[in-house]
C-alpha cells in the first residue's frame, strides 16, 4: 500500500526539510531527479531538443533546473516562460550559464520537440488552465511530455481539472504521492507517475493507495481445517422477476469469488437455480432463518414493498452486509436502516446513487466518500474511474484498476458479489471492498482484452484475476 497525502501535509513536511537543509537544497534534488527522469526518456540527451513550459512559481524553478542540467548535457532546451517577470531568478540565471534559451510563451515554439516538460503549476495550481497556458496545454498534447510533481490545470488534492490540463506521458513527482494524482481525471492525466523521494518526514496518513500485493495479502485462501461453512457462507437478496439477471450476476460472483457456500433469499430462484446448481436456494425463508457470515442486498431487488421488507430484514441481522442499486436507494429514504447497525455495512453508489443518500459527490471525491462515511456509519465505496472507498473512522483507500469498460449494465452486481464473498471470508469491511474493487478492475482490464466486454465477460475473468492475484 503507498500512502496518498494532502497537499497541506507535503507543505507542512516541505517546511520542515528546508528548516534543516541548507537553502535551495530540496529543489536542487528535485530538479535533479527530475533531469534523470527527462533523459531516461530522450533516446539521447545531447542534440535532442526539450521545450519547458515554466511559470512563476517554484514548479516553474524545478523545471529550469532541470533544463539547465540537459542543457549542460547537450540537449537544445528552449524555456517559454508564462510571465517572464515571476520566472524563478536562480533557476533562470542556471538556465542561462548553461546556455538555455528563454522566451515568451509561445505556443509555435513548441514544433518538433523531442519532449515537453510542464513546469507551469504545481502543488500550487488549480483546476483547469486559460489563455496562454490552456494553448500551452493544447500544443502539447501530442508530444511526450513530462509534468513536474503534478500535471498543470490538475488541483493537486482532488484530482479535479476543471476544464482544460496537460495531458502527461509520465508524472515525476516529488517527495510524496498527492491525492490528486490518484483521483479523478489526475489519474489519468498523470500518465505514469513516478515518485522521487526527497528525504521529507511525512505523517502517518489514512490514505492509501491500492497495489496487487495488498490484494494478495488479503484474499482468504481456504487451510487444511477449512470446511464449507468456515471459508464464510453468503446470503444473496438479490433479483425479482423483472430483473432477474442481476441476482444471477451477484450470485455467480460471489460463487467465483470464493465463498464456501452461497445461499439464495432472493426474488428470482428458478433462474438462479438453473444457472448456478451449487446455490443453496431457499424459496420460502426470511433473511433471519439462513445462517450466513455476509448479506448481499440490492441488485436488481426493485424498490416495491416486497423489496423493501426484505432490505429492512436483511439490515435487521448482525452480520456484515454489502447493500448495492435498489437497497441504496431505499436506504436514502430511510438512511436509519443503517445508521444503527451493529454489524459493519457497505454500501457501493455510484454518482447519482450517491447523491440520493448523500448529496452530489462534488470534484472532491475522497472527501464526499469520507463524509458520507462518517454520517451513515457504513463503508462507503464510490464508484468511478479510480473508486475511493471510505471508513467511517476516515481510512480511505483509492483503487487504480478501474477501466472505463467497467461502465456497463450488470458490472456492478459483479462487484456487489465478490464484496460479499470477501465479507463472508471474515475480511474488514473497508478492506473487502477495497480488495474487491481492485480485483474487479483487473476482470475488466481481461474482459476487455478481447474486445468490449459485458458484465457476464467480466464475471467469466473473475476467477482468472483472483487467481492471478493470489499466486503474483
Ligand atoms: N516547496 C518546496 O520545498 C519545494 C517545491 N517544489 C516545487 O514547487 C511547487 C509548488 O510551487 P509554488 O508553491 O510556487 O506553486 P506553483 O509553482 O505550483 O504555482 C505558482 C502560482 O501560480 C498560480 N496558479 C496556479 N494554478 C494556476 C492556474 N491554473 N492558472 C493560473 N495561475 C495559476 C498560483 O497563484 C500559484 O501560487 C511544487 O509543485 C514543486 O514542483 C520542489 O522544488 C521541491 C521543493
Ligand atoms: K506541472
Amino acid at each position: 500500500m503507498r500512502g496518498v497525502h494532502s497537499v497541506a501535509q507535503v507543505r507542512a513536511a516541505e517546511s520542515d526539510a528546508m528548516a534543516r537543509l541548507p537553502e535551495g537544497e530540496l529543489m536542487q534534488r528535485a530538479a535533479h531527479a527530475l533531469s534523470v527522469q527527462c533523459a531516461a526518456l530522450l533516446d539521447r540527451v545531447y542534440g535532442a531538443h526539450v521545450v519547458l513550459l515554466v511559470g512563476g512559481g517554484n514548479n516553474g524553478g524545478d523545471a529550469l533546473f532541470a533544463g539547465a542540467r540537459l542543457a549542460a548535457r547537450g540537449a537544445r532546451v528552449d524555456a517559454l516562460l508564462l510571465d517572464p517577470a515571476r520566472a524563478h531568478a536562480d533557476g533562470l540565471v542556471a538556465f542561462d550559464r548553461a546556455r538555455g534559451r528563454a522566451h515568451e510563451a509561445d505556443p509555435q515554439l513548441l514544433a518538433g520537440a523531442d519532449l515537453v516538460v510542464d513546469g507551469m503549476f504545481g502543488i500550487g495550481g488549480r483546476a483547469g488552465l486559460t489563455g496562454v497556458s490552456a494553448d500551452l496545454a493544447d500544443a502539447a498534447h501530442d508530444l511526450l511530455t513530462v509534468a513536474v510533481d503534478v500535471p498543470s490545470g490538475v488541483d493537486a488534492d482532488t484530482g479535479a481539472a476543471g476544464g482544460k490540463a496537460v495531458r502527461a506521458d509520465v508524472t515525476v513527482t516529488f517527495g510524496a504521492i498527492k491525492s490528486g494524482t490518484v483521483l479523478g481525471p489526475g489519474a489519468d492525466l498523470c500518465g505514469e507517475l513516478r515518485l522521487v523521494d526527497l528525504g521529507l518526514e511525512l505523517p502517518v496518513t489514512d490514505a492509501h493507495l491500492l497495489e496487487a500485493a495488498d490484494v494478495r495479502a488479503v484474499l482468504p485462501r481456504p487451510g487444511a481445517a477449512d470446511d464449507k461453512y468456515t471459508r464464510g457462507v453468503v446470503g444473496l437478496a438479490a433479483g425479482s422477476e423483472q430483473y432477474a439477471g442481476a441476482g444471477v450476476l451477484a450470485t455467480g460472483s460471489a460463487v467465483h469469488g470464493g465463498a464456501g457456500m452461497v445461499r439464495y433469499v432472493g426474488l428470482a430462484p428458478d433462474p438462479v437455480r438453473a444457472r448456478y446448481p451449487e446455490v443453496v436456494v431457499h424459496p420460502d425463508s426470511r433473511p433471519h432463518d439462513v445462517r450466513v457470515q455476509a448479506w448481499v442486498v440490492g441488485p436488481g431487488l426493485g424498490t416495491d414493498g416486497t423489496a423493501m421488507a426484505l432490505l429492512a430484514d436483511v439490515l435487521s441481522t448482525d452480520v456484515p452486509v454489502i447493500a448495492d442499486a435498489d437497497a441504496i436507494t431505499l436506504i436514502a429514504r430511510t438512511p436509519r436502516l443503517i445508521r444503527g447497525r451493529s454489524a459493519p455495512t457497505v454500501i457501493t453508489p455510484h454518482d447519482r446513487e450517491f447523491e440520493r443518500i448523500a448529496g452530489q459527490p462534488g470534484p472532491d471525491r475522497l472527501a464526499a466518500a469520507r463524509r458520507a462515511a462518517r454520517d451513515l456509519g457504513a463503508t462507503v465505496l464510490l464508484k468511478g474511474n479510480a473508486t475511493v472507498v471510505a471508513a467511517p473512522d476516515g481510512t480511505a483507500y483509492v483503487n487504480p484498476t478501474g477501466t472505463p469498460w467497467l461502465a456497463t449494465a450488470g458490472s456492478g452486481d459483479v462487484l456487489s458479489g465478490l464484496i460479499g464473498a470477501l465479507l463472508a471470508s471474515g475480511l474488514r469491511a473497508p478492506l473487502a471492498a477495497a480488495a474487491a474493487a481492485y480485483a474487479h478492475g483487473v476482470a475488466g482490464q481481461l474482459a476487455a482484452a478481447d474486445g468490449p466486454p459485458s458484465a457476464a465477460d467480466v464475471l467469466a475473468e473473475l476467477r482468472g484475476a483472483l487467481g492471478s492475484l493470489a499466486t503474483g
